[in-house]
């Protein structure tokens, strides 16, 4: 867990070291491409474009304009080139600032970085600089911040929802909201310590309170337990293919990601190393894991060490995918004439030696999310496909069912992940769980105090809690925990 320093942070103060240097960089991608976007910002964007563009009027504010674009040491024209100007504060970083959209040349993009480093008082950004100063200067919280990191990392089309709808200000609606309540109860809380001896305020006030943070603690507590969706979605759902030695676990795997990454062979216990690829089901993130045939026993120590790391994922994982080898279920079903498919199963989960696994026996249900797939199907009759709603029967070499497959794992993975919601969003990261979880412990400890009647340590919890709420959006904050935040950005954003 990071523990984040106790060192408030003067806002004022570091807007100011922060904003006395003027900075810029490549904010497009890097290597060749058609046109390059240079960013610049800072309280010495104006000196900077006007020596870039032969002292030529600054173009329209937000309005696209061509200029050549000038080295000021050399007088060389390095390029011609479309510029926006954003004077302050209507800008992303709130500063005066300016966009130059060169061709995308490496000797270009070069030149132009060159040009602007030799104006004074500019210099290079750092990375997720121009978003830092965004958000000293109001223009974003810090769950904003977050949202548009996550935007620029999102892989999949329900990350990038998730994450543009915490960008444009979804979590930081509702926590702004919470704290709006607190800020009332406490302000009344506060007023009923200062008058109780001149009884001037109605009584119920204290009541009223009471209400309003039951309320709010029981929807804290609805957004904290609803199964780590928002955190599932932006890190990917952690899924395990598990099963028997044999069962084609790997030929699952490659025919999933349509590559041979594992090594498949007819010897059991080939896989032995965790094998992980990230694929995009629908647009939801899985992470899927291939891991080495469980069984009780096995005397080869590579084997035992493989085992062991199947188990352990299967911790940790978020889904499960269990592969049958339908070849073997058909010969127990020739010795238990009268054993059902359910027998099989308990039977076969019991040989896969799981501390304590999944399964209710009599309903067949998993305690994580699963998917029961009967491989090898090409070796038995039609007759004995094997369909439900948990089942379902594929071939590997045959490559059949694979539609129904990715069918059913969407639909788990749309249970396990939800959709993005602008009216219910989900928090995603551990932060946001830490500090709400200790906001609502301060709200239960509110509501304790409330009935020993301790008005005084009442308010405490109040506050305290308030604290906890401003360390989400970013009134309230340290600078290891910017830190953090921050560095997942790239330079140039
Ligand atoms: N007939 C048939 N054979 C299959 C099918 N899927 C896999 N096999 C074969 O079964 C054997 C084992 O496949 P793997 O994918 O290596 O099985 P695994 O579960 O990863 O095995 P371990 O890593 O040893 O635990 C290989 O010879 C595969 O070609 C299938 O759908 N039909
Ligand atoms: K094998
Ligand atoms: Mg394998």
């Amino acid at each position: 867990m990071i523990k984040y320093s106790r060192l408030l942070l003067n806002p004022t103060k570091l807007l100011h070291t922060l904003s006395s240097e003027t900075i810029f960089a490549l904010s497009s991608g890097h290597g060749k491409c058609g046109v390059a976007v240079i960013r610049v910002s800072g309280s010495n964007s104006i000196t900077a474009l006007k020596q870039m563009t032969s002292s030529k009027p600054l173009p329209q504010p937000r309005v696209a304009t061509l200029r050549s674009i000038k080295d000021p040491t050399t007088n060389e024209i390095i390029d011609k080139s479309l510029v926006l100007w954003f004077p302050g504060p209507k800008s992303f970083t709130g500063e005066d600032s300016f966009e130059l959209q060169v061709h995308g040349g490496l000797a270009v993009i070069n030149a132009v970085l060159k040009a602007l480093s030799a104006i004074p008082r500019c210099r290079l950004a750092e990375p997720g600089e121009f978003t830092k100063r965004a958000f000293f200067n109001g223009k974003l919280d810090l769950t904003e911040v977050e949202g548009l990191a996550d935007l620029l990392q999102a892989e999949t089309e329900l990350q990038r929802k998730q994450a543009f709808l915490q960008s444009q200000g979804s979590l930081s609606k509702l926590y702004g909201k919470w704290r709006s309540t607190l800020k009332h109860c406490m302000a009344h809380i506060e007023a009923y310590i200062d008058f109780e001896e001149t009884e001037t305020l109605e009584t119920g006030i204290i009541e009223s309170v009471r209400r309003d943070i039951e309320k709010l603690a029981e929807e804290l507590k609805a957004h904290l337990s609803n199964g780590r969706r928002g955190e599932i979605l932006r890190n990917g759902v952690k899924t395990v293919i598990l099963g028997e030695p044999n069962a084609g676990k790997s030929s699952l795997l490659n025919l999933l990601c349509a590559r041979p990454a594992a090594i498949v062979t007819p010897i059991p216990g080939t896989t032995r190393d965790v094998l992980e690829v990230t694929l995009n089901i629908d647009g939801y993130p899985l992470v899927l894991a291939d891991t080495a045939g469980l069984r009780a026993r096995t005397e080869d120590l590579i084997e035992q060490e493989g085992i062991h790391r199947a188990i352990q994922l299967y911790h940790k994982s978020d889904f499960v995918i269990l592969v049958i080898n339908v070849e073997r279920y058909l010969k127990w079903k020739q010795q238990h004439t009268n054993g059902s498919l359910k027998d099989y199963i308990v039977q076969y989960v019991d040989g896969l030696n799981l501390p304590k696994f999944f399964i209710d026996r009599k309903n067949l249900i998993s305690t994580k999310p699963c998917v029961m797939v009967f491989n090898k199907i090409d070796l038995a009759d039609r007759s004995e496909y094997i369909q439900g709603e948990n089942y379902l029967s594929i071939s590997c070499t045959k490559e059949t069912g694979v539609d129904d497959l990715i069918r059913t794992i969407s639909q788990h993975l749309k249970r396990i992940c939800g959709e993005p919601s602008a009216e219910h969003p989900s928090m995603n990261q551990l932060r946001h769980r830490e500090h709400l979880g200790a906001c609502l412990g301060h709200l239960e400890s509110f509501l304790a105090q409330h009935q020993r009647q301790d008005t005084v340590l009442m308010a405490e919890h109040l506050r305290k809690s308030m604290h906890q709420l401003g360390k989400l959006v970013g009134s309230v904050t340290a600078e290891e925990l910017l830190d953090v935040i921050f560095r997942d950005f790239c330079v140039g954003k």
